[in-house]
Protein backbone atom coordinates (compact mmCIF):
# COMPACT_ATOMS: atom_id res chain seq x y z
CA UNK A 1 0.00 0.00 0.00
CA UNK A 2 1.12 3.46 -0.91
CA UNK A 3 1.30 5.68 1.97
CA UNK A 4 1.65 9.53 2.21
CA UNK A 5 2.22 11.13 5.56
CA UNK A 6 2.03 14.73 6.40
CA UNK A 7 3.97 15.86 9.61
CA UNK A 8 6.21 13.27 9.21
CA UNK A 9 9.13 15.15 11.10
CA UNK A 10 7.63 15.54 14.18
CA UNK A 11 7.27 13.82 17.64
CA UNK A 12 4.62 11.14 16.63
CA UNK A 13 5.47 11.17 12.46
CA UNK A 14 9.12 9.83 13.36
CA UNK A 15 8.25 7.22 15.60
CA UNK A 16 5.50 6.64 13.07
CA UNK A 17 7.87 6.06 9.67
CA UNK A 18 10.30 4.21 11.83
CA UNK A 19 7.25 1.39 13.01
CA UNK A 20 5.94 1.55 9.36
CA UNK A 21 9.12 0.72 7.95
CA UNK A 22 9.58 -1.86 10.90
CA UNK A 23 6.35 -3.67 9.48
CA UNK A 24 7.51 -3.56 5.81
CA UNK A 25 5.67 -0.51 4.54
CA UNK A 26 8.14 0.62 2.47
CA UNK A 27 6.43 2.53 -0.54
CA UNK A 28 6.45 5.78 1.53
CA UNK A 29 5.83 9.58 0.68
CA UNK A 30 7.06 11.42 3.19
CA UNK A 31 6.68 15.13 3.72
CA UNK A 32 6.60 17.70 6.45
CA UNK A 33 5.65 21.41 5.76
CA UNK A 34 8.76 21.82 3.46
CA UNK A 35 7.51 19.41 0.83
CA UNK A 36 3.82 19.60 1.41
CA UNK A 37 1.88 22.37 2.94
CA UNK A 38 -1.14 20.93 4.50
CA UNK A 39 -2.87 24.45 4.37
CA UNK A 40 -2.63 24.75 1.04
CA UNK A 41 -5.09 23.03 -1.37
CA UNK A 42 -3.79 23.36 -4.62
CA UNK A 43 -0.97 22.05 -3.65
CA UNK A 44 -2.90 19.48 -1.94
CA UNK A 45 -4.72 18.40 -5.10
CA UNK A 46 -1.79 18.56 -6.75
CA UNK A 47 0.75 16.75 -4.80
CA UNK A 48 -2.01 14.07 -3.89
CA UNK A 49 -3.25 14.14 -7.91
CA UNK A 50 0.46 13.08 -8.70
CA UNK A 51 1.61 10.92 -5.92
CA UNK A 52 -2.27 8.92 -5.66
CA UNK A 53 -1.53 7.48 -2.52
CA UNK A 54 -3.90 4.72 -0.93
CA UNK A 55 -3.51 6.19 2.17
CA UNK A 56 -2.97 9.32 3.54
CA UNK A 57 -1.85 9.73 7.40
CA UNK A 58 -1.88 13.14 8.90
CA UNK A 59 0.21 13.62 11.61
CA UNK A 60 0.91 17.22 11.07
CA UNK A 61 -0.43 19.96 13.72
CA UNK A 62 0.31 23.21 15.03
CA UNK A 63 0.41 21.47 18.86
CA UNK A 64 1.75 24.75 20.61
CA UNK A 65 -1.45 24.45 23.05
CA UNK A 66 -0.79 27.90 24.91
CA UNK A 67 0.60 29.24 21.24
CA UNK A 68 -2.79 28.69 19.84
CA UNK A 69 -4.96 31.03 21.79
CA UNK A 70 -2.93 34.23 20.41
CA UNK A 71 -1.92 32.66 17.20
CA UNK A 72 -5.50 31.83 15.82
CA UNK A 73 -5.06 32.35 12.25
CA UNK A 74 -2.02 29.77 12.33
CA UNK A 75 -3.61 26.72 14.71
CA UNK A 76 -7.15 27.01 12.70
CA UNK A 77 -5.20 27.05 8.93
CA UNK A 78 -2.78 24.13 10.19
CA UNK A 79 -5.16 21.97 12.76
CA UNK A 80 -8.58 22.44 10.44
CA UNK A 81 -7.93 23.71 7.54
CA UNK A 82 -5.51 21.35 6.71
CA UNK A 83 -7.21 17.96 7.78
CA UNK A 84 -10.23 19.58 5.26
CA UNK A 85 -8.10 20.09 2.62
CA UNK A 86 -6.61 16.27 2.85
CA UNK A 87 -10.55 15.28 3.14
CA UNK A 88 -11.13 16.58 0.38
CA UNK A 89 -8.76 15.30 -1.86
CA UNK A 90 -8.68 11.88 -0.19
CA UNK A 91 -12.18 11.60 -1.26
CA UNK A 92 -11.77 12.52 -4.87
CA UNK A 93 -8.71 10.10 -5.19
CA UNK A 94 -10.20 7.20 -3.18
CA UNK A 95 -7.83 7.05 -0.30
CA UNK A 96 -7.93 6.21 3.71
CA UNK A 97 -7.47 8.89 5.59
CA UNK A 98 -5.94 8.60 9.12
CA UNK A 99 -5.99 11.46 11.22
CA UNK A 100 -4.84 12.56 14.80
CA UNK A 101 -7.24 14.35 16.99
CA UNK A 102 -7.01 14.94 20.87
CA UNK A 103 -8.50 14.54 24.23
CA UNK A 104 -8.57 18.20 24.68
CA UNK A 105 -11.95 18.20 22.37
CA UNK A 106 -13.52 17.38 25.73
CA UNK A 107 -14.24 20.06 28.63
CA UNK A 108 -13.23 17.77 31.37
CA UNK A 109 -16.26 17.56 33.38
CA UNK A 110 -16.49 13.75 33.29
CA UNK A 111 -15.24 11.71 36.23
CA UNK A 112 -15.70 8.31 34.03
CA UNK A 113 -13.52 7.90 31.19
CA UNK A 114 -15.07 8.95 27.65
CA UNK A 115 -16.17 7.40 24.94
CA UNK A 116 -16.30 7.77 21.49
CA UNK A 117 -19.86 9.28 21.48
CA UNK A 118 -19.91 11.58 24.37
CA UNK A 119 -20.30 15.47 24.30
CA UNK A 120 -17.50 17.49 23.13
CA UNK A 121 -16.68 21.21 24.20
CA UNK A 122 -13.12 22.37 24.14
CA UNK A 123 -12.15 24.71 26.91
CA UNK A 124 -9.22 25.86 24.52
CA UNK A 125 -8.65 26.83 21.06
CA UNK A 126 -6.37 24.19 20.23
CA UNK A 127 -9.03 22.14 21.22
CA UNK A 128 -11.74 23.46 19.04
CA UNK A 129 -9.48 23.70 15.85
CA UNK A 130 -9.04 19.81 16.49
CA UNK A 131 -12.91 19.75 16.83
CA UNK A 132 -13.62 21.35 14.10
CA UNK A 133 -10.60 19.04 11.94
CA UNK A 134 -12.90 15.92 12.84
CA UNK A 135 -16.12 17.41 11.74
CA UNK A 136 -14.71 18.29 8.53
CA UNK A 137 -13.04 14.86 7.69
CA UNK A 138 -16.43 13.62 8.84
CA UNK A 139 -18.44 15.86 6.08
CA UNK A 140 -16.02 15.22 3.37
CA UNK A 141 -14.07 12.11 3.34
CA UNK A 142 -15.63 8.71 3.56
CA UNK A 143 -12.88 6.44 4.36
CA UNK A 144 -11.67 8.06 7.05
CA UNK A 145 -10.05 7.26 10.72
CA UNK A 146 -9.74 9.49 13.37
CA UNK A 147 -7.90 8.56 16.53
CA UNK A 148 -8.15 10.77 19.64
CA UNK A 149 -5.35 10.35 21.61
CA UNK A 150 -3.51 12.04 24.42
CA UNK A 151 -0.52 12.98 26.70
CA UNK A 152 1.85 11.63 24.39
CA UNK A 153 5.82 11.57 24.82
CA UNK A 154 8.18 9.91 22.61
CA UNK A 155 11.88 10.52 21.17
CA UNK A 156 11.68 13.07 18.65
CA UNK A 157 11.22 17.17 20.05
CA UNK A 158 10.32 18.24 23.67
CA UNK A 159 8.08 16.46 26.06
CA UNK A 160 6.68 16.17 29.46
CA UNK A 161 9.47 13.56 30.25
CA UNK A 162 11.84 15.07 28.73
CA UNK A 163 11.19 18.34 30.57
CA UNK A 164 10.95 16.85 34.12
CA UNK A 165 14.15 15.68 33.55
CA UNK A 166 16.08 18.55 32.43
CA UNK A 167 14.38 20.27 35.28
CA UNK A 168 15.41 18.18 37.81
CA UNK A 169 19.54 18.64 36.92
CA UNK A 170 18.87 22.33 38.00
CA UNK A 171 16.31 22.30 40.34
CA UNK A 172 16.31 20.94 44.23
CA UNK A 173 12.51 21.52 43.75
CA UNK A 174 9.69 21.70 40.95
CA UNK A 175 5.89 21.96 41.49
CA UNK A 176 3.42 19.91 39.08
CA UNK A 177 0.10 20.10 38.76
CA UNK A 178 -2.26 17.72 40.94
CA UNK A 179 -5.37 18.08 39.67
CA UNK A 180 -5.55 16.80 36.23
CA UNK A 181 -6.57 13.55 35.07
CA UNK A 182 -5.04 11.72 32.00
CA UNK A 183 -3.23 9.06 30.22
CA UNK A 184 0.20 9.20 29.44
CA UNK A 185 0.84 8.05 25.74
CA UNK A 186 4.33 6.79 24.28
CA UNK A 187 4.39 7.82 20.55
CA UNK A 188 6.08 4.42 19.37
CA UNK A 189 3.14 1.99 20.72
CA UNK A 190 0.57 4.61 19.14
CA UNK A 191 2.57 4.10 16.31
CA UNK A 192 2.30 0.56 15.89
CA UNK A 193 -1.56 0.69 16.38
CA UNK A 194 -1.84 2.99 13.48
CA UNK A 195 0.05 0.12 11.41
CA UNK A 196 -2.73 -2.07 12.29
CA UNK A 197 -5.47 0.06 11.92
CA UNK A 198 -4.43 1.40 8.50
CA UNK A 199 -4.19 -2.10 6.93
CA UNK A 200 -7.98 -2.18 7.67
CA UNK A 201 -11.28 -0.87 6.38
CA UNK A 202 -13.00 -0.23 10.73
CA UNK A 203 -13.23 3.34 9.94
CA UNK A 204 -14.67 6.00 12.14
CA UNK A 205 -13.02 7.42 15.33
CA UNK A 206 -11.32 5.94 18.08
CA UNK A 207 -10.33 6.56 21.67
CA UNK A 208 -6.59 5.18 22.07
CA UNK A 209 -4.00 5.75 25.03
CA UNK A 210 -1.91 3.69 26.71
CA UNK A 211 -3.63 1.81 29.71
CA UNK A 212 -4.79 3.39 33.23
CA UNK A 213 -4.47 7.06 34.14
CA UNK A 214 -2.96 9.59 36.25
CA UNK A 215 -2.24 13.26 37.18
CA UNK A 216 0.49 14.81 35.99
CA UNK A 217 2.28 15.00 39.77
CA UNK A 218 1.81 11.03 39.21
CA UNK A 219 3.51 11.29 35.84
CA UNK A 220 6.54 13.21 37.68
CA UNK A 221 6.97 10.96 40.87
CA UNK A 222 7.19 7.65 38.02
CA UNK A 223 9.60 9.83 36.09
CA UNK A 224 11.58 10.36 38.46
CA UNK A 225 11.52 6.67 40.23
CA UNK A 226 12.61 4.88 37.07
CA UNK A 227 15.18 7.55 36.56
CA UNK A 228 16.14 6.95 40.06
CA UNK A 229 16.40 10.95 40.47
CA UNK A 230 15.67 12.45 43.98
CA UNK A 231 13.84 15.44 43.96
CA UNK A 232 11.07 17.75 46.38
CA UNK A 233 8.38 17.30 43.74
CA UNK A 234 5.30 19.64 44.96
CA UNK A 235 1.94 18.91 44.05
CA UNK A 236 -0.15 22.05 43.45
CA UNK A 237 -3.44 22.76 41.44
CA UNK A 238 -4.48 24.00 38.40
CA UNK A 239 -5.40 27.43 39.79
CA UNK A 240 -1.65 27.60 41.23
CA UNK A 241 -0.49 26.92 38.17
CA UNK A 242 -2.20 29.02 35.03
CA UNK A 243 -1.52 28.40 31.53
CA UNK A 244 -2.69 30.86 28.80
CA UNK A 245 -5.24 27.42 27.51
CA UNK A 246 -7.20 25.75 29.89
CA UNK A 247 -6.54 22.15 30.08
CA UNK A 248 -9.26 19.67 30.82
CA UNK A 249 -9.64 18.24 34.29
CA UNK A 250 -10.29 14.86 33.56
CA UNK A 251 -9.64 13.36 29.96
CA UNK A 252 -9.12 9.78 30.30
CA UNK A 253 -10.61 8.54 26.94
CA UNK A 254 -12.07 4.42 27.73
CA UNK A 255 -10.63 2.26 24.72
CA UNK A 256 -13.28 0.35 24.69
CA UNK A 257 -14.22 0.98 21.19
CA UNK A 258 -10.90 0.02 20.12
CA UNK A 259 -10.79 -3.49 22.13
CA UNK A 260 -14.41 -4.26 20.70
CA UNK A 261 -12.66 -3.81 16.92
CA UNK A 262 -10.72 -6.67 18.06
CA UNK A 263 -7.86 -4.59 18.33
CA UNK A 264 -4.96 -5.39 20.46
CA UNK A 265 -5.02 -3.04 23.29
CA UNK A 266 -2.24 -0.43 24.20
CA UNK A 267 -0.04 -1.53 27.34
CA UNK A 268 -0.38 0.15 30.76
CA UNK A 269 1.39 3.69 30.66
CA UNK A 270 3.86 2.53 33.44
CA UNK A 271 4.96 -0.16 31.10
CA UNK A 272 5.41 2.26 28.42
CA UNK A 273 7.22 4.55 30.57
CA UNK A 274 9.12 1.71 31.96
CA UNK A 275 10.14 1.20 28.22
CA UNK A 276 10.50 4.15 27.08
CA UNK A 277 13.06 5.75 29.87
CA UNK A 278 15.33 2.41 29.35
CA UNK A 279 15.90 3.08 25.59
CA UNK A 280 15.68 7.21 25.97
CA UNK A 281 18.24 6.94 29.28
CA UNK A 282 20.46 4.99 27.35
CA UNK A 283 20.51 6.92 24.46
N1 LIG B 1 1.73 16.02 21.67
C1 LIG B 1 0.68 15.58 22.35
O1 LIG B 1 0.72 15.46 23.58
C2 LIG B 1 -0.59 15.25 21.63
C3 LIG B 1 -0.69 15.37 20.25
N2 LIG B 1 -1.86 15.03 19.61
C4 LIG B 1 -1.94 15.12 18.15
O2 LIG B 1 -1.02 14.19 17.62
C5 LIG B 1 -0.52 14.64 16.36
C6 LIG B 1 1.00 14.61 16.37
O3 LIG B 1 1.47 15.47 17.39
P1 LIG B 1 3.04 15.72 17.65
O4 LIG B 1 3.82 14.64 17.02
O5 LIG B 1 3.18 16.00 19.09
O6 LIG B 1 3.27 17.08 16.85
P2 LIG B 1 4.63 17.86 16.53
O7 LIG B 1 4.39 19.28 16.87
O8 LIG B 1 5.80 17.17 17.13
O9 LIG B 1 4.76 17.68 14.94
C7 LIG B 1 3.89 18.31 14.06
C8 LIG B 1 4.53 18.33 12.68
O10 LIG B 1 3.61 18.99 11.80
C9 LIG B 1 4.38 19.78 10.91
N3 LIG B 1 3.55 20.85 10.36
C10 LIG B 1 3.17 22.01 10.95
N4 LIG B 1 2.49 22.78 10.09
C11 LIG B 1 2.40 22.09 8.93
C12 LIG B 1 1.80 22.35 7.67
N5 LIG B 1 1.15 23.50 7.42
N6 LIG B 1 1.91 21.42 6.70
C13 LIG B 1 2.57 20.27 6.92
N7 LIG B 1 3.17 19.97 8.09
C14 LIG B 1 3.08 20.87 9.09
C15 LIG B 1 5.52 20.31 11.76
O11 LIG B 1 6.59 20.76 10.96
C16 LIG B 1 5.86 19.09 12.61
O12 LIG B 1 6.85 18.30 12.00
C17 LIG B 1 -1.14 16.04 16.18
O13 LIG B 1 -2.30 15.93 15.39
C18 LIG B 1 -1.53 16.47 17.59
O14 LIG B 1 -2.60 17.39 17.59
C19 LIG B 1 -2.94 14.54 20.29
C20 LIG B 1 -2.89 14.42 21.65
C21 LIG B 1 -1.72 14.75 22.44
Amino acid sequence: MKILITGYKGMLGSDLVEELKNENYHDLILTDVEELDITNLGQVKEFLNKEKPEAIINVAAYTDVDGCETNRDLAYNVNSIGPKNLAIIADEINAKLLHISTDYVFSGDNSKPYSEDDKTGPNSYYGETKLQAELFIKKYAKNYFIIRTAWLYGFNGKNFVKTMLELSKNNDQITVVNDQHGSPTFTKDLAIAICELIKTDKYGIYHLTNGDNCTWYEFAKKIFELANVTIDIVPVTTEEYPTPAKRPQYSVLSNEKWKRAEFEPLRSYIDALNSYMGLELNK
